[in-house]
């Protein structure tokens, strides 16, 4: 079954704790960390992520749009994440950071910006649990969906295929109602959805609706997600 993650950028952040648990059904909720050196924009970090870890039981998945990631990442699987997300292009030893997320007892997840190709890292992949495909410039919500990012997306699954591998892979930046099920057909099993589930009146009910497209562009594309 596809899995949805709200984004919480999208929600308010005011009232955080409430907009967490708005979501509670979703299979993950979404926490992007921003430094204002890897990307324009600055959010939130470890103090927050904390409170979120205890504010809610979605699990959380944090997706780091930081520097120095290396040193980072284990601190945000102490505070409570149950995946971490770091990108390729700010890691220093990324093998080893996945090691180091996987032996704390998190999900070790890898992202690439729109520029950045899988086919460099096809063997880094049995050492990750997830692999997210950026489908905006990272840095804010609201974005509109790349489309030239479906073949990235799908020669991925191919490759996820061809190793066998359970890993799963998200794809976050625009995904909507209206391009969800571009993104489940050409492979994709995990979708963070920040403004298409908090700019609605009913969360939970996007988060639902969002699922059931995903779930039915998946079948007809004939190819099984692991989870
Ligand atoms: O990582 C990011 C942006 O850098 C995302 O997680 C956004 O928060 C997704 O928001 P929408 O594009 O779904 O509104
Ligand atoms: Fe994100």
């Amino acid at each position: 079954m596809a899995q949805i993650n709200p984004s919480i950028l999208s929600a308010d952040f005011a009232r955080l704790a409430e907009e967490a648990r708005a979501v509670e059904g979703a299979d993950w909720l979404h926490v992007d960390v921003m430094d204002n050196h890897f990307v324009p924009n600055l959010t939130l970090g470890v103090p927050v992520v904390e409170a979120l870890a205890r504010a809610t039981e979605t699990p959380i998945d944090c997706h780091l749009m930081i520097e120095e990631p290396d040193r980072w990442a284990p601190r945000y699987v102490e505070a409570g994440a149950g995946s971490v997300t770091f990108h390729v292009e700010a890691a220093a030893a990324p093998v080893r950071l996945a090691r180091e997320i996987r032996a704390k007892g998190a999900r070790a997840s890898m992202a690439l910006k729109p520029a950045t190709p899988i086919e460099p890292y096809e063997d880094l992949l049995p050492e990750l649990d997830m692999l997210l495909i950026m489908t905006v410039e990272p840095g804010f919500g609201g974005q509109a969906f790349l489309d030239i990012m479906l073949p990235k997306i799908r020669r991925t699954r191919e490759l996820i295929s061809k190793h066998g591998l359970e890993l799963w892979l998200q794809v976050d930046g625009g995904v909507s109602a209206e391009t969800i099920e571009r993104c489940a057909d050409a492979g994709a099993d995990v979708f963070v959805a920040g403004s298409a589930v908090y700019g609605t009146d009913d969360p939970a009910a996007a988060v639902r609706m969002l699922r059931h497209q995903a779930d039915e562009a998946t079948a007809s594309a004939g190819w099984a997600c692991a989870h």
